[in-house]
């Protein structure tokens, strides 16, 4: 059995009378990937936003390599182990991706960003940090653009910047908010083969509109709608459950 790095139970999330995230319970684990997929406003982003910390949860706990994180801030919660891309890029547009990358690197520092020149006088601590921002370039694909300005590089390019920069962190666990938005299907297919290499190191929870890839990809699936899982399991028995065709793959899948 592979190693359960996040646990999430029964996690509620209220705003006024709605309840957004409605007693979702996920366990993300080592080397699987676990795609929560469903409509639009289901909760997807809201489930998302509770686990790295960008919402508090009304109700329900959080367990990350063991600890509650329930009332930690975010950047204390990345600097537990937990990385996340964004649906919306965070990309610093006119620098390179070594800058972008070494930027989201530098975040994880205890001593940064608030103080720099602290990080910046340990030279122990410079040559770590280059390592990790070396590596993570180099595990996302983009090491042939490393002193490439972020603007001049494609789409998906780009996604997989934002790839690096959370891999800078050095997570344990990854959160991809559509990491396939907007794709065409040559770079979908890199992002897939990407995703897949980074499985290896990683637990990952993926929220993805492409079907495709969500089961060429998932080891597990979550399907939410109005907040509430509706169904939970292999995509085998995901794709064959009369509930989620009736509410959400249609006859497609
Ligand atoms: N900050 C907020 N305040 C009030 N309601 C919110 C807030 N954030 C989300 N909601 C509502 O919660 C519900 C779930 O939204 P959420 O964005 O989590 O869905 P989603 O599954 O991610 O949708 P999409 O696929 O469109 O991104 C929606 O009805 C949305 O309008």
């Amino acid at each position: 059995m592979s190693e359960l790095l996040l646990s999430a139970q029964h996690l509620t999330k209220r705003f006024g009378g709605l309840a957004a995230v409605n007693d979702v319970s996920v366990d993300l684990y080592r080397d699987r990937i676990h795609a929560v997929i469903g409509p639009n406003g289901a909760g997807k982003s809201t489930l998302t936003n509770l686990l790295s910390g960008d919402l508090p949860p009304t109700a329900g706990s959080i367990r990350l390599n063991g600890e509650e994180t329930a009332g930690h801030a975010p950047e204390s919660i990345s600097r537990m182990g937990l990385g996340r891309s964004y649906q919306k890029t965070n990309i610093f547009l006119p620098f390179t991706v070594w800058d972008n990358v070494r930027l989201a690197a530098q975040s994880r520092e205890r001593h940064s960003p608030w103080n720099p020149l602290h990080w910046v006088s340990s030279a122990r601590g410079l040559t770590r940090v280059n390592e990790r921002c070396e590596r993570a370039i180099e595990l996302a694909g983009l090491t042939q653009r490393t002193h490439t300005v972020a603007a001049t590089i494609s789409h998906g390019e780009q996604r997989q910047l934002e790839i690096a920069m959370t891999l800078a962190t050095e997570p344990t666990v990854l959160l991809l908010d559509e990491p396939l938005a907007g794709m065409g299907q040559a770079e979908a297919e890199s992002m897939v083969a990407l995703l897949q290499r980074l499985k290896k190191d990683h637990a990952m929870m993926l929220v993805e509109h492409d079907m495709d890839a969500v089961f060429a990809l998932a080891d597990q699936l979550t399907v939410m709608v109005n907040g509430q899982v509706i169904a939970s399991g292999s995509p085998v028995e995901v794709r064959n459950d009369p509930l989620v065709q009736a509410a959400y793959l249609g006859e497609e899948h």
